[in-house]
C-alpha cells in the first residue's frame, strides 16, 4: 500500500487545479508541433505538461474520491488516488528553470502565421458520451462527470495558440536542455507509478463486489470506468509523446511515438502472428485457425502503432477462440478461417474482422461492453495478475478487451462496433479515423 497521504494543503490545491478545463489536442497538432523540435520547442512542451497533467490529474482525483455506492472506500481505489495525488504534487512542485530574460522572450515571441498549428476538431465520441442515459440528456443519474465541478469561464488558452515549433534558429541555454531532461526523467517515473492503474481499479471494482455481495457495475459506474480509462489513455500518450520527444533518436517515419506512415498491413499482420501464438499456446495447438488478411501494402497514415495493434490483437484473439471453442482445438485442419479485410475511404480506414465462431447471443450485447465481462471460464487469478504491470496478454478473461479497444479507437475519433449473427459468427469494425484532426474527447 502507497504510504502517500493526501494533505489538506494539496487537497486545496487538487480542487483548485480540478476547476479549470482539460486541453485536448488533437493527433495531427502532435505530429506538426513535434517535427524536429529544438530544445525551445520541447521546452514549450513541457511547459504545457507541468500544466495540463495537474489539471487532468486532479480531475481524476476528486473523481476517485467521488465515486458512488461506497466504491470510493475500497482499498484499492485509495491505493490509486494516493497515486494520482503523489503525482499532481510532484509536478506542481517541481521547480522551474531560472531563465534570462532574452530567452523568455524567444519563448513567448508570437508564432508566425507559418508555425501556427490547425484547429482541433471536437471528437465524434463526445457526442456519443455526452447523449449517453447516464450523462448530459440522461435522466436516471446525478453522478456526473468531475462532480460537475468545471468552471467553463475559466477558459484556457487553446493548444494552437499555445504551440509552435519556430524556434530554431536559436541558441538555448544549457540549462534549459537541462531542465527538458530532469522534466522528462519525472514524468517517466509518474508513468511507471501508474502502469498498474488499470488492474488495481478493476481490483477495487472486485473488492466492491464483493462486499456488496453483487454481481455487476451498474450504468454509472460503467461510464465512470469508460472516462477514467480514456483519461489515462490520454495522459500516457501525452507523457509517453513527450519521452519519445526527448530520448528517441530521429526517426524519419516517426514523431516520438506517433509514426506519420503507419503501415496498417504490417501493424495488422503483426497482430495476427502474435494472436495465433497465444492461441496456440493456451489450446496446445500446433496450429491455430487461418487468418486471411486482405489489405492494400501501401496503405499508411498517421497514428500510434501501439494503439492500433492493441485494438487488432485483442479482436483477434477473441475471434480465435470463439472459433477454436465453437469446432475444438482437436479439428486443426478443418477449421473456418477468420477474414481480416482493410479498406481507405476519405474519412476513415476501416478494418472488418470476421469469424465464424458461432456469435453472440443477443441478449448478451450489452453486457460485453462492460468492464469485466467474460465468458472464459477459470479466467487467469485476475488479483496476482494484477499485481503485474499492464496485461500480460492471456487469451481471454479480464473482460477488458473490448471495452478498452473501443476507448483506443475513440481516443483519435474513430469507433469499434461488433455485429453478430447468433449461430454463425461475428462481424467487427474498427474505424479509424485518419483525418487526425479531431481532439481528445475529455470530461
Ligand atoms: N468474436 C467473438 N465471438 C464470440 N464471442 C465474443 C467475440 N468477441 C467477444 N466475445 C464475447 O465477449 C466477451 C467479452 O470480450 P472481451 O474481449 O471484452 O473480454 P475477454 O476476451 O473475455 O477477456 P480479455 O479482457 O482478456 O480480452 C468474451 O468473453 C466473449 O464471450
Amino acid at each position: 500500500m502507497s504510504g502517500f497521504k493526501i494533505s489538506s494543503a494539496l487537497w486545496d490545491k487538487i480542487h483548485h487545479f480540478a476547476s479549470f478545463p482539460q486541453t485536448g489536442v488533437s493527433l495531427q497538432q502532435m505530429v506538426l508541433f513535434g517535427q524536429n523540435p529544438s530544445q525551445g520547442t520541447l521546452f514549450k512542451a513541457s511547459q504545457f505538461l507541468a500544466e495540463e497533467l495537474p489539471v487532468r490529474l486532479a480531475h481524476r482525483v476528486k473523481e476517485l474520491d467521488q465515486l458512488p455506492h461506497k466504491m470510493s472506500d475500497m482499498p484499492s481505489i485509495h491505493k490509486v488516488r494516493n497515486w494520482y495525488a503523489q503525482s499532481f504534487e510532484e509536478l506542481i512542485t517541481f521547480p522551474k528553470p531560472n531563465l534570462t530574460e532574452i530567452v523568455r522572450q524567444a519563448l513567448n515571441d508570437a508564432p508566425s502565421a507559418a508555425t501556427k498549428l490547425p484547429e482541433s476538431k471536437p471528437n465524434p465520441s463526445m457526442y456519443r458520451i455526452l447523449n449517453s442515459p447516464v450523462n448530459g440528456n440522461g435522466n436516471g443519474n446525478s453522478f456526473k462527470a468531475n462532480g460537475g465541478a468545471v468552471d467553463k469561464t475559466k477558459l484556457r488558452i487553446p493548444m494552437e495558440r499555445r504551440y509552435f515549433a519556430s524556434t530554431k534558429n536559436i541558441e538555448w541555454p544549457p540549462e534549459m536542455a537541462d531542465y527538458n531532461r530532469r522534466f522528462t526523467d519525472m514524468i517517466d517515473l509518474i508513468k511507471k507509478r501508474h502502469d498498474p492503474t488499470v488492474t488495481t481499479v478493476a481490483q477495487g471494482v472486485l473488492e466492491w463486489k464483493r462486499m456488496y455481495k453483487t454481481e455487476h457495475i451498474g450504468l454509472d459506474m460503467q461510464n465512470w470506468l469508460d472516462r477514467f480509462y480514456m483519461s489515462r489513455i490520454g495522459i500516457r500518450f501525452l507523457i509517453g509523446q513527450h519521452i519519445a520527444l526527448n530520448t528517441f533518436p530521429n526517426h524519419e517515419d516517426y514523431v516520438g511515438i506517433i509514426c506519420t506512415n503507419c503501415n496498417v498491413h504490417d501493424v495488422v499482420h503483426e497482430a495476427i502472428e502474435n494472436a495465433r501464438f497465444v492461441c496456440e499456446e493456451h489450446y496446445g495447438m500446433f496450429k491455430g485457425p487461418p487468418v486471411q488478411l486482405i489489405c492494400p501494402k501501401d496503405l499508411t497514415f498517421s497514428y500510434v502503432p501501439g494503439h492500433l495493434s492493441h485494438i487488432c490483437f485483442e479482436l483477434l484473439k477473441n475471434s480465435l477462440r470463439a472459433v477454436v471453442e465453437r469446432y475444438g482445438s482437436s479439428s486443426e485442419d478443418t477449421l473456418p478461417p477468420i477474414k481480416v479485410i482493410v479498406v481507405e475511404g476519405k474519412e476513415d480506414i476501416t478494418i472488418k474482422i470476421s469469424d465464424e465462431g458461432g456469435g453472440i447471443p443477443r441478449s448478451a450485447i450489452p453486457l460485453i461492453w462492460t468492464y469485466m465481462y467474460t465468458t472464459m471460464e477459470n479466467p487467469q487469478d485476475i488479483e496476482q495478475d494484477f499485481t503485474a504491470s499492464d496485461f500480460q496478454a492471456p487469451m481471454a478473461g479480464f473482460g477488458y478487451g473490448l471495452p478498452l479497444s473501443r476507448l483506443y479507437a475513440r481516443y483519435f475519433g474513430g469507433d469499434l462496433r461488433l455485429i453478430s449473427m447468433e449461430g454463425f459468427g461475428t462481424d467487427v469494425y474498427v474505424h479509424l479515423n485518419r483525418l487526425s484532426s479531431s481532439r481528445e474527447p475529455l470530461q
